[in-house]
């Protein structure tokens, strides 16, 4: 086969360079590679905020390719389509990409893999997303785990191989195939005014996350252990988005947290634990699917949670107006920002799944919409984490109360006045991007009272327990 016939490297959740194997892959094949981005349905199918995230990364990937003199090909439709029109437009032979494991993704992937095997083109899948391939992971049994501990010892002390670094050269064709505009794809359209300030917030793109990640690991990895709860004290990476997007693989991340635990900083190997939370997370959903559609343990379902979305709690819930700051602050951070601090998500869903009695579906669909560092796996176990109704999950009788949550997690009130701006003199401009995040429809305002809360968290507490007593505890 002759040199000049290219290789398609399909970008889909790997918007890096540094450590892809499938875009190293394809150099190394010594042929010239056609980058394709693809607007397919499960592009169609992301939230508001995933969406928009995913399209400025897929931008700023654009860049990167340019800056190198190749391209990012654009293209719209069902992904077998357009891999047959590319194919058919430029030769290639061969088509490669990092595996996905949500089920949507798994299977489209593997109907794409053996209509190209009809078609006579070479259709490779390599891992990039995760430390640890989801089947490479199981219990003395052959089964896949359940509960976290034991899988964070089965995997711990597992070589990880080291990134790889950027590629120097990507071969380029002669002529490049049509590309769509990005613009053309409105990919923000659905957040509307809210675009506008995820923009001022929200990092994108390889560097970014590169520069986080040192920063990370030069400043905050030490302490992280013991701030990583405190909500205002930015303790944490902030690298979520990054991940979801793939701007930076997971094994940079694992190899920096190893690197600082060789360094003796102590916080380090929470991190490393953390990042195996991720993976777990897509243990669970590849061997249980059904996780993100309903609960884990059937014997939740029974119980009587409202699933409706649009009841006035749940209204008062989406949009920071619980009354209860803590849980409000969390819900604005997100309009905002498109990311939560991590004890913020675990109170707002517990106030929703417990205090409010409310589905964990009607949480985990409306988080799906805001976050831009959706990931479908760890939304799930979060949700059904706190629900109680997952594997592995906190005791539903293990109710957070958001004040007493306050009073440990923002001793000072840093997070919630961070947040909240009605009451305040002058509020923080964080709380007042809100306002302007936000759909106008709402019709909210600064200057609005303060909401008292529908249920207060004993009253919520009570009826939750009751709840979970007629169901036989
Ligand atoms: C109800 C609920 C929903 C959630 N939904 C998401 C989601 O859609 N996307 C998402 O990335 N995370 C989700 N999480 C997990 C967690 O809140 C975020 O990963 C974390 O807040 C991201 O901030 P960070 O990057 O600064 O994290 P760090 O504390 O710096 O952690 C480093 C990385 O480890 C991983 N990680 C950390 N904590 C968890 C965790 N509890 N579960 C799984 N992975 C973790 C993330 O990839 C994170 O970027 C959810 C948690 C809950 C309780």
């Amino acid at each position: 086969m002759s040199d000049q016939v290219p290789v398609i490297w399909w970008v889909r959740r790997d918007l890096r360079l540094g450590d892809n194997a499938a875009l190293a892959g394809a150099i190394a094949s010594g042929r010239p590679v056609v980058p394709l981005f693809i607007h397919d349905e499960t592009v169609e199918a992301l939230g508001a905020a995933a969406k928009w995230r995913l399209g400025e990364g897929v931008a700023c990937l654009g860049q990167a390719l340019s800056a190198r003199g190749s391209r990012l090909i654009l293209r719209r439709g069902p992904a077998l389509d357009v891999l047959r029109a590319v194919i058919a437009g430029t030769g290639a032979a061969a088509v490669v990409w990092s595996r996905a494991y949500d089920p949507a993704s798994v299977a489209r992937d593997k109907a794409v893999k053996a209509a190209l095997a009809e078609d006579g083109v070479e259709a490779r899948s390599c891992a990039g997303h995760l430390l640890f391939e989801p089947w490479t992971v199981e219990t003395g049994q052959g089964g896949f785990y359940k509960v976290y501990t034991p899988y964070w010892k089965a995997v711990r002390d597992r070589a990880v191989p080291e990134p790889a670094p950027s590629p120097g050269l990507i071969p380029r064709p002669d002529t490049w195939p049509a590309s769509d505009e990005i613009g053309t794809w409105r990919m923000g359209a659905a957040l509307r005014r809210g675009a506008a300030v995820l923009a001022r917030f929200a990092p994108v793109g390889e560097a970014a996350a590169q520069d986080k990640l040192n920063e990370f690991a030069t400043r905050k990895i030490a302490d992280y252990a013991d701030r990583r709860d405190m909500s205002a004290a930015d303790a944490t990476s902030g690298l979520s988005a990054h991940l979801t997007c793939g701007e930076i693989s997971a094994r940079a991340c694992w190899h920096a947290g190893l690197n600082a635990m060789d360094a003796g900083k102590a916080g380090a190997e929470t991190f490393l634990k953390e990042l195996v939370w991720r993976e777990f997370g897509w243990h669970l959903m590849w061997h249980s699917p059904h996780i993100a559609e309903r609960n884990w343990r059937e014997g939740w379902d029974g119980f009587p949670w409202s699933t409706e979305g649009d009841s006035p709690e749940a209204t008062a819930w989406k949009r920071g107006r619980t009354g209860i700051p803590f849980v409000d602050a969390a819900m604005r951070e997100m309009y905002v920002t498109g990311t939560m601090h991590n004890r913020a998500r675990m109170i707002a869903a517990s106030w929703l799944t417990k205090n409010l009695m409310t589905h964990w579906r009607v949480g985990m669909d409306w988080f799906a919409e805001h976050l831009i560092d959706w990931d479908p796996a760890s939304n799930a176990m979060g949700w059904q984490w706190v629900a109680g109704s997952g594997p592995d999950a906190a005791p539903y009788f293990r109710i957070f109360n958001p004040v007493t949550q306050a009073e440990k997690f923002d001793p000072d009130g840093a997070y919630r006045d961070a947040w909240i701006a009605e009451g305040r003199q002058s509020p923080d401009p964080r709380a007042l991007a809100y306002f302007d995040a936000v759909p106008r429809a709402w019709g909210l305002s600064p200057g609005d009272a303060y909401p008292a809360p529908a249920v207060t968290p004993e009253a919520g507490r009570r009826r939750a327990l009751a709840a979970y007593e007629a169901r036989g505890g």
